[in-house]
């Protein structure tokens, strides 16, 4: 009787001793397998040590201070902490001062879908949103209101402008970096995190190639509906790089079965160029489950500083992973 431990030593052994208060304890031997290629003692034992490595957290608040909750970094597969960056709460518009705001609704006491609101009309007619906040379907464009509405901030058409409410925390996993989840059940529709960084034309983001895992390109195509006949291209020629300046979703990682979705979302500014992504539960999803969403890469889109198709594989386990993310 054999077992593959780790996938470097076979148990070929075991005998049974009575052990303290005498019970019976299993001993283990392990054996190389035939032709097994030597390991480096440091190696075998920090493999063997991973295993056993308890959950422990690193960083107790990675936004530090900037959240409303604090975000803890835990790992229970080494000893690595998260690496440094600025953490912000709202995007960086560095060359895009100019934005224009859009003019706001005048509803002084909230807005509703009874009453006549400029914002509800751009959104189709009603608020995208339930009583509890959580989004109604998947959009093309959600306007929520904004700094020149008339609008109290609890007004019901505005969600994911307040920030991380769910106690978020960053996890080290075993192939993909770090990854996020929630210490408490999320359900389906909630606002999860925004995408936050630093705005880039194309032009910007090119020049960044190389430096690119932190980089989210604005207005490709969600598959959803446009309700308010905005004409919206797949490449609109914007970029938001997470990698110096960012926020708890430059560390949600990429599924090719998500459980969240990025809703292109304006409030503050009208140009549908570039509006802010937002991510939102695509289903009810329990603690501490990762939270992930389809990054939408096409293969062949990322090329390197040569212009060579660079490749990248997937390693988020799901049953019908492609394999590749690009
Ligand atoms: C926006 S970052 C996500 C956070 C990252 N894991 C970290 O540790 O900072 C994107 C990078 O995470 C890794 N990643 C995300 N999803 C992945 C997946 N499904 N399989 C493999 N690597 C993944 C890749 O290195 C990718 O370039």
């Amino acid at each position: 009787m054999g077992y593959v431990y780790d996938g470097l030593y076979i148990v070929s052994n075991y005998w049974t001793a009575t052990g303290p208060y005498g019970k019976l304890v299993f001993m283990f031997q392990l054996n190389k397998i035939l032709g097994q290629l030597e390991l480096a003692p440091s190696l075998a034992s920090s493999s063997i040590k991973s295993k056993v490595h308890s959950e422990r957290c690193m960083v107790d608040d990675i936004s530090q201070g900037r959240e409303k909750m604090h975000i803890r970094a835990m790992n229970a597969i080494d000893d690595e902490k998260p690496p440094p960056f600025n953490y912000i709460t709202s995007m960086i518009y560095l060359k895009f001062d100019n934005l224009i705001t859009p003019s706001g609704c005048n509803c002084i006491k909230g807005c509703s879908d009874s009453k006549p609101c400029f914002c509800l009309i751009k959104n189709g007619g009603e608020i995208p949103f339930n009583k509890n906040g959580a989004i109604l379907e998947q959009k093309a464009m959600v306007y929520e209101c904004g700094p020149s509405c008339k609008c109290p901030p609890s007004c019901e058409n505005r969600v994911s402008q307040h920030g991380v409410r769910y106690q978020l925390e960053i996890f080290k996993t075993e192939s993909r970096g770090w990854g996020v989840r929630s210490r408490k059940p999320i359900s389906s529709g909630s606002f999860i995190c925004e995408y936050a960084g630093e705005l880039l034309d194309d032009k910007e983001a090119e020049e960044r190639t190389g430096y690119d895992e932190y980089l989210f390109d604005i207005g490709k195509d969600n598959g959803s509906d446009n309700q308010d006949g905005d004409k919206l291209v797949d490449d609109n020629g914007f970029a938001i790089d997470a990698a110096r300046f960012g926020n708890i979703g430059r560390f949600v990682n990429h599924s090719c079965l998500p459980n969240l979705y990025a809703q292109d979302v304006l409030y503050d500014h009208d140009d549908k160029r570039m509006p802010h992504v937002m991510l939102f539960a695509a289903e009810d999803i329990p603690p501490l489950q990762e939270l992930t969403y389809d990054y939408n890469y096409t293969m062949g889109q990322v090329l390197d500083g040569n212009g060579d198709i660079k490749k990248k594989n997937c390693y988020c386990g799901a049953s019908d992973c492609t394999g590749r993310m690009y």
